[in-house]
């Protein structure tokens, strides 16, 4: 029997963050150790306050760990709470505004790789709309196709389902649970939404800090 094991992109070791709070320091990562492996949803829970967020900043590199290391082979992709998308862009363009910030000239591949994700996440003949004309599962779709333009290794997931109704909420969790396995991302996927966990690889549970597995 020929036993494959994914590659790891993302490694968390022994992490540690804390934040002031007044006279204390509250530990918002302890000790943290976590992996995700290409292929792989992973998904994170726990209470609100339990460090969830944190665990995506550190991960995401947007927040540094005051100690341990935080390794990601490969580039990352995030897709965030609440739908920021820019509302003056039609839908094609929130896909290119990256390539645009950088400098690359868009021409018709780019249009043509933008038509292509937003047709793989369900907006087939989207482009041309504005943001205030999608419903919010739309915009969440948008979010996740933007987030996949750079060819992520690594995609961070928080809380994407929010804002949405139970039906919607899943329906983007079986989105992302197919673009991992088509294309090998490493998904990190925090919800408080439990319901949504059989979709999951891994569960790995927040509490004060720590992971409990
Ligand atoms: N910028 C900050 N300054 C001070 N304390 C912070 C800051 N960010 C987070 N914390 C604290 O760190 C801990 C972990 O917060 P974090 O946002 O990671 O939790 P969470 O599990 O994502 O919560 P939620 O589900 O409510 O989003 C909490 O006690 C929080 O109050």
């Amino acid at each position: 029997m020929t036993v494959t094991t994914a590659r790891t992109v993302l490694n968390i070791n022994d992490v540690c963050v804390t934040y002031p709070d007044g006279d204390h320091t509250v530990a918002a990562l302890d000790h943290v150790t976590f992996s995700a492996r290409a292929g792989e949803l992973t998904a994170v829970v726990g209470e609100s306050g339990s460090g969830k967020s944190t665990l995506l900043s550190v991960a995401s590199g947007l927040s540094a760990a005051d100690s341990g290391s935080v390794d990601v082979d490969g580039s990352t992709g995030m897709v965030f709470q609440s739908a920021n998308l820019l509302g003056s862009l039609t839908v094609r363009e929130q896909l290119l505004v990256t390539d645009h910030i950088r400098g690359t000239r868009i021409d018709r591949s780019r249009r043509r790789r933008a038509d292509g994700l937003l047709s793989r996440v369900g907006l087939d003949g989207f482009g041309d709309r504005r943001i205030h004309q999608l419903s919010g599962g739309q915009r969440q779709r948008v979010n996740i196709a933007r987030a996949l333009t750079g060819d992520p290794a690594l995609l961070l997931a928080d809380e994407p389902t929010s804002a949405l109704d139970h039906a919607l909420s899943r329906r983007i969790v079986e989105l992302l649970r197919d673009l991992t396995t088509e294309r090998g991302l490493a998904t990190v996927l925090v919800t408080h939404d439990r319901s949504l966990l059989d979709q999951a690889d891994h569960v790995v549970e927040m509490r004060d800090g720590t992971l409990v597995c």
